[in-house]
């Protein structure tokens, strides 16, 4: 499948159809429209008319739907980049008027809990290929996308057993196009990962900025006023969407539960070894830490 897609020099996709048009659907468009090998024509519906009026206005879609019926009602691929927790009922409201054949996709930052909700609705004859792309910002809706997001960023796979490798390959293939690079998993082992690595980072900056604030509230200081770039890193990732992290937080409950089990075990371990002096753990931990980020500098990830 891979050596025909290759071959062909046409489009990947006739029509495209893209629900919820924010930060990581309207990325998505603006990349289509630049590469130009994506898809022939591209559609995009959303739920807010405020949404969909602004795409318009910025040129992001050759159709701007707000029915989602007829928005998929001829796409060869639809793409669901709406809120975690809508996913399966948006999923669920359009499969029936897919055409046999079409692929579904979404873009979703938890994947357990959307397939347990969805399985009830998918169709034989309409394969399911779940993606999550590690990339994106602290912004949300269609005025934040741009056209580079996901270059030499992962993209994570969760096919389903009965996937039809043909249909994975092609939105495998969708996503090099992206700019990115591909890695296919397993739903489970995607939710614990996700976690640690993006999930538990999350939850750590809001937490801390809230302590911060009801710190600087009890003792009516400007603890805030002097927050200096390690503060801010913290902020930058706290200004993220409500919404959005209610509904990955609720939708990953017990990996992430399990991870901030373990933060806390480790953060306990490192209170104790300040209460006590111990150099040589404290020195330890603080190593492992600039090893990481020297890493992730290696491999251009940061
Ligand atoms: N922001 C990130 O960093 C990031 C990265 C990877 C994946 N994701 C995932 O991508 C998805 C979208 O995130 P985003 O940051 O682009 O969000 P966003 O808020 O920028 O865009 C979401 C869009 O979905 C629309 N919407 C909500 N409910 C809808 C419905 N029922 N029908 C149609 N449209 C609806 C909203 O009006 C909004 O325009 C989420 O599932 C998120 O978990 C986000
Ligand atoms: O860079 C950021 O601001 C992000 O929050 C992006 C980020 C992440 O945690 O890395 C957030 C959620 C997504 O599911 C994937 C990527």
């Amino acid at each position: 499948m891979t050596d025909s897609i290759t071959a062909s020099s046409g489009p990947l996709f006739r029509r495209l159809a893209i629900i919820g048009p924010g930060l990581i659907g309207s990325s998505i468009l603006r990349r289509a429209r630049q590469d130009g090998t994506i898809a022939a024509r591209l559609v995009a519906c959303d739920i807010s008319p405020d949404v969909c009026r602004r795409v318009a206005e910025l040129g992001l879609a050759d159709e701007v739907e707000q029915d989602p019926l007829r928005a998929v009602a001829d796409a060869d691929c639809v793409i669901l980049c709406v809120p975690v927790g809508a996913i399966a009922e948006v999923g669920a409201h359009v499969l029936p008027a897919m055409k046999p054949g079409a692929i579904l996709s979404e873009v979703g930052s938890t994947k357990l809990s959307i397939l347990t909700a969805l399985a009830p609705a998918l169709r034989p004859d309409v394969p399911f290929v779940p993606t999550h792309p590690m990339a994106g910002t602290e912004h949300s809706g269609p005025d934040a996308g741009f056209a580079t997001l996901f270059d030499d960023r992962w993209c994570l796979l969760t096919p389903l057993p009965e996937t039809p490798p043909a249909a994975t390959d092609l939105i495998v293939e969708m996503w090099h196009r992206m700019g990115a690079r591909t890695r296919v998993m397993d739903p489970a082992h995607h939710d614990r990962v996700c976690a640690i690595v993006s999930h538990l980072p999350h939850l750590l900056a809001f937490t801390i900025c809230g302590t911060a604030d009801d710190l600087a509230d009890e003792t009516r200081s400007e603890v805030l006023d002097f927050a200096a770039s390690g503060f801010r890193d913290f902020t930058r990732i706290a200004a993220s969407d409500p919404v959005m992290w209610r509904d990955i937080f609720l939708n990953n409950r017990e990996a992430l539960l399990e991870m901030l089990a373990r933060f806390m075990e480790d953060a306990q371990a490192m209170a104790r070894a300040i209460r006590w002096g111990d150099e040589e753990f404290i020195v330890d931990r603080i190593e492992r830490g600039r090893h990481i980020r020297r890493s992730l500098i290696e491999n251009r990830q940061a």
